[in-house]
């Protein structure tokens, strides 16, 4: 989606990277590419903040919560706000499968309500869905989601939803790696998406420029940067993290606002861009 984001919520570095030691006991078994620095995680933090805070009139914080480990920074993949309220999601990940009861607990002391959940053998993560238009949503089936989850999800937004979408991931780096629907497409405005085509389906990509959809392709090392994962604060309208000089050129040459944040710590390390650090609440 794209609209202007209204409402958004995020969980600040303090809340889930907790502290160095913290960092340095667990970045390995979650898998980072090595171990942040909690104290330029915390600057680079607020300098995103700072952008939200610019764009966006409304931002909540996820509390600490003791069922939750370092990627409960990655905000995105836990719930999935509908019209109808919100669908608590259940992560591939194992490590990640706390992380949807603390979001119950924090939406019910702000009075956000919940439509469903994904339970049991289902597996989705937030990161894997991703809205076409308002009533068409796309749904990766990968190490992250499953067909089971996807079933539970076309259940639970059955009068909200014309199409639910199945696109198939590759297996590209294995399991442990994370490999989302969200690495590999950015919608950026209603005819404009960032995308990283090597790993996307031959059909979707058909069915995206069969849609109207321009495509802004990123390139190989940017990708690997999360070039291809980038927030619309609302329509042309961006957050991206430094360092993916081409991609930004692209999409200024589409006339797109691009508002940029170091992310080494926060984003590259944990490999999550700046729609894995959000989960937008209510866009216009
Ligand atoms: N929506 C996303 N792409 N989130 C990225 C999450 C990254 C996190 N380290 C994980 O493996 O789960």
């Amino acid at each position: 989606m794209y609209g202007a984001i209204e409402s958004i919520m995020v969980k600040h570095p303090k809340d889930a990277f907790i502290s160095q030691d913290h960092l340095n006991r667990h970045w390995r078994e979650y898998n980072y590419v090595t171990c942040p620095d909690y104290d330029e995680a915390v600057r680079e933090y607020e300098q995103f903040e700072a952008l939200l805070k610019q764009h966006v009139p409304d931002i909540r914080y996820l509390p600490a919560d003791e069922r939750t480990g370092i990627d409960s920074i990655y905000a995105h993949d836990s719930v999935k706000i509908t019209k109808k309220g919100a669908i608590l999601l259940h992560p591939g990940k194992k490590l990640r499968q706390g992380e949807p009861e603390a979001v119950r607990d924090y939406f019910a002391s702000i009075g956000i309500p919940i439509l469903g959940e994904i339970q049991g053998d289902g597996l989705v993560e937030g990161g894997d869905v991703v809205w076409m238009d308002e009533r068409t949503i796309a749904v990766a089936r990968g190490y992250r989601t499953n067909d089971e989850g996807i079933r539970q999800l076309r259940e639970l937004v059955a009068d909200i939803v014309d199409e639910c979408i199945v696109v198939p991931l590759p297996h590209g780096n294995g399991p442990d790696e994370c490999l989302h629907l969200m690495s590999i497409i950015s919608y950026v405005d209603k005819d404009l998406a960032v995308v990283y085509s090597k790993l996307m389906p031959i059909f979707f990509r058909e069915l995206l420029i069969q849609r109207g959809v321009k495509l802004i392709e990123v390139p190989d090392d940017e990708y690997d940067n999360l070039g291809c994962n980038v927030l619309a604060i609302g329509p042309r309208k961006v957050i991206l993290s430094a360092g993916n000089p081409v991609t930004k050129r692209l999409l200024e040459q589409e006339g797109v606002e691009v508002m940029e944040y170091k992310g080494t710590e926060i984003t590259y390390k944990g490999t999550g861009g700046p729609t894995c650090l959000t989960s937008p609440l209510a866009r216009s």
